[in-house]
């Protein structure tokens, strides 16, 4: 079981939720994280459980980069708006700062999404559960 970040500014949203929705059936049965607005438009629409954190402007991008400073998240589907400024525009770049840190997929358009989320599916994410086994520090 992996764990998966849904993230959309606020015109990719619809986006989001359809793409979400045409690949429900692999996102099943992992371990699903979202940003506040974000993953309420997705549950509205699907069978997902998210766990959501605060909104993106609150802090919610924060939480996740937390996640991913500490190698928990796998694979981040974040679909930003190249258009519009966003008041948190640290915070989106300190995440994906940190997700080149770690090394971990990350998505930020839906053609991009696409590709991951069909490797996942064929089980190329299968060495993101052998860091979870073999994480330095930690007992095995
Ligand atoms: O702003 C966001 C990401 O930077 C998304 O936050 P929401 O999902 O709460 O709208």
């Amino acid at each position: 079981m992996l764990s998966i970040a849904f993230i959309a500014h606020d015109r990719k949203k619809d986006e989001m939720v359809n793409f979400v929705t045409a690949y429900e059936h692999v996102f099943q049965g992992h371990k699903l994280f979202s940003t506040g607005t974000t993953g309420m438009r997705i549950m509205e629409k699907t069978n997902l459980s998210i766990h959501r954190f605060m909104s993106g402007p609150l802090g919610g991008d924060q939480q996740i980069g937390a996640l991913v400073a500490q190698n928990e998240m796998d694979l981040i589907i974040f679909l930003r708006d190249p258009l519009m400024a966003q008041p948190h525009e640290p915070d989106i770049i300190a995440l994906l700062r940190l997700c080149d840190v770690q090394g971990i997929p990350v998505a930020t358009n839906v053609a991009t999404g696409e590709l991951l989320v069909r490797a996942l599916q064929r089980g190329d994410f299968a060495w993101r559960e052998l860091v979870h086994k073999y994480k330095p520090g930690e007992q095995q």
